[in-house]
């Protein structure tokens, strides 16, 4: 744990401007009085999995939703809250650093502050391990001043992200007793989420009087279903990349000599991946969906990169920008199979050194065709939740190798003319998750700390604090208090009637879904994107001025009228080409000028920042 934690630091100039910036409530959460209504009773996210949630819950199970609504709203069977005793509640990050978590602390101080001042916030320094051996800091408004609207995790920092076995269950349950918590706050993504259920239902058949609350805060955005709609952190990070992205565009099509491989943050799921490739328009992008429902084999993911390459290099193309998530490696059949292999190994305290001798003649035999620096990376230990440290594992630089040798064959069999393939490889990971939050992510997480002292003023346990509507103005967000148990759900071995049911019920990470209209457009204009060059330049986060608050495309998209710009940029391409081709008639000429102030409006919109609110772009 570092010693520094919690400590008062020097700001710089943005820093301290962005301290100033004060986040919106919406209406329910601006006086001291909130109106609780009840919902419907819950089920688990499966129905075919309800009986097994509610076996392993069976205290938690089906509790109903919770609205939180202004108090002028005349709703039946509501009730408002007005007095409030005292409380004492500990908050902890258990999940990996995600922008705008500081705001869940900054929201639930305030939010307790406004209904009693005696109240008091305990933070765990160093996270699950602070939590275990009773680390607190008391949460003051000088302890907070240097963290507010701040990146990082670093006011309390965080370890190991598992609350999981009997003897950590115990120790959080015998801290939470001997502090005296009302209420436990747990900020992180599927994993924390699913530990935050357990350890509910652990506290309610034990009459511990501590309610367990979950945050949704990832920068991965996989913690997305029909309560949630996006997770704190995702949309700070997308922006951040796709700013990374656009600016190794340029680097790409200034030189026109290299293929920049690009992988980005987003184990189980590709939403961050996903979201740069709309903000930014790459070449290519992968999906890890896409690979797992095409099963496509690492060779054909190579042929196809390299495709991609030969029909750029027959337009004289010798650059280009390929995005993958970092979770693409295990959507591979092959890779999957493998990495199971291993994992089963490490659950087996078998040592990394001896890994590689104990596989099976198949496994040993892929294994075998990796380049070192792969089967060095594939046998690392593991993740928390018992799977592959996919930031260790450079599946770009593998990908790169692997189409460089390809192009080197094609050139050596007479198959490919132009010239030698080069590559530059990164990995956008920790650049992008330690950013100041954006605007959206300061006031999401804010809210969602209002929405946590709610939960625990009406004395819910195991519940999660959600807010929909995202998409529109703050004053229009929804505030809510779900279930844990209703996420939850169990794998299934095989689909239809013989499916069995593996695993315990947990909150399973959610993938692209592939049917999305978002999806859709993305698709439509991958041979574009691919031969095109439609590269945008949104630029930095904007924090003030126009722009400053627009939302994640992915999160905007859905059911909108969906008339974005790249159509545009595909019609001002065909205008350019035009007007460029010799001996083009007069009459297509002057069409071609006549249009010319939808040229000057798409100009506007490449050369802008995507965040800025331009007259073409209507996502929100
Ligand atoms: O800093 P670390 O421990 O490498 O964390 C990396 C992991 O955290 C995440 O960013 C968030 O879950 C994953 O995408 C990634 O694999």
């Amino acid at each position: 744990m570092n010693a520094d934690l919690g400590s008062p630091r020097e700001l710089t100039g943005l820093q301290r401007r962005r301290a100033l910036y004060q986040p919106d409530l919406p209406p329910c959460l601006q006086g001291t009085r909130v109106r609780v209504e009840l919902g419907d009773s819950t089920t688990s996210i499966d129905p075919k999995c309800a009986d097994i949630v509610a076996q392993a819950f069976s205290h938690t199970f089906g509790q109903k939703l919770v609205h939180f609504l202004e108090p002028s709203t005349m709703v039946s069977d509501a009730q408002v809250t007005e007095e409030h005793p005292p409380i004492r509640v500990g908050v902890l990050f258990s999940g990996r650093q995600s922008p705008g978590g500081h705001n869940v602390i900054w929201g639930t101080y305030d939010a307790m502050k406004a209904q009693n001042p005696h109240n008091v916030l305990l933070g765990f320094v160093g996270g699950t391990e602070g939590l275990f051996a009773k680390k607190t800091l008391e949460i003051t408004d000088d302890v907070l001043s240097s963290y507010k609207n701040q990146g990082g995790f670093d006011l309390l920092g965080r370890t190991v992200d598992q609350i999981r076995t009997t003897e950590q269950v115990n120790a959080a349950m015998s801290t939470c007793c001997d502090l005296s918590l009302d209420g436990l706050i747990i900020i992180g993504g599927v994993t924390s989420n699913s530990d935050a259920a357990q350890l509910a239902e652990t506290f309610a058949k034990h009459n511990c009087k501590t309610k367990v609350i979950g945050v949704p805060v990832t920068l991965s955005g996989d913690l997305k279903n029909q309560f949630v709609e996006t997770t704190v952190g995702f949309d700070t990070v997308c922006k951040v990349n796709s700013q990374l992205i656009s600016n190794v565009f340029l680097d790409a099509v200034s030189a026109g000599k290299y293929y920049y491989f690009v992988r980005l943050m987003g184990g189980k799921a590709s939403h961050v991946a996903f979201e740069c490739a709309l903000q930014s328009h790459p070449n290519m992008v992968i999906l890890g969906e896409e690979v797992a429902l095409s099963k496509l084999a690492l060779m054909e993911i190579t042929n196809k990169i390299c495709e991609g390459v030969e029909a750029r290099a027959a337009q004289g193309k010798y650059h280009g920008v390929l995005l993958i998530p970092e979770g693409l490696i295990e959507s591979i059949p092959e890779m999957y199979a493998l990495i199971q292999e291993i994992n089963n190994l490490h659950s087996n305290n078998v040592p990394e050194d001896e890994i590689p001798s104990q596989l099976s003649p198949w496994a040993a035999a892929l294994f075998k065709f990796l380049p070192p620096f792969i089967r060095r990376e594939l046998v690392l230990h593991q993740e928390s939740d018992n799977s592959a440290q996919l930031s260790q594992i450079d599946t770009e630089q593998l990908l790169a190798h692997l189409v460089e040798a390809e192009m080197n064959k094609r050139a050596k069999e007479g198959n490919y003319k132009g010239r030698k393939f080069s590559s530059v490889c990164h990995f956008f990971g920790s650049q992008a998750r330690g950013s100041l939050p954006s605007n959206f992510d300061c006031n999401y997480a804010y809210v969602l700390g209002h929405i946590c002292v709610q939960i625990v003023a009406t004395g819910l346990n195991g519940y999660m604090a959600t807010v929909t509507n995202l998409k529109d103005s703050i004053n229009k967000w929804r505030c809510a208090a779900v279930p844990l148990t209703a996420m939850m759900s169990v794998r299934r071995h095989l689909r239809g009637p013989g499916a069995v049911p593996i695993g315990r019920p947990v909150i399973h990470p959610s993938p692209i879904d592939l049917k999305a209209e978002s999806y859709g457009v993305l698709r439509e204009k991958a041979s574009s994107f691919l031969l095109d060059d439609f590269y945008r330049t949104p630029g930095g986060i904007q924090f003030e001025g126009p722009g400053a608050d627009t939302k994640p495309i992915t999160l905007t998209i859905e059911g909108q009228d969906y008339l974005g710009d790249i159509e545009i940029l595909q019609d001002y391409l065909e205008k350019v080409r035009t007007i460029l081709k010799p001996g083009c008639s007069r009459e297509i000429l002057k069409a071609a000028i006549s249009s010319m102030a939808s040229v000057n409006d798409v100009l506007k919109v490449m050369s802008a920042p995507l965040n800025a609110e331009l007259p073409l772009y209507h996502f929100n």
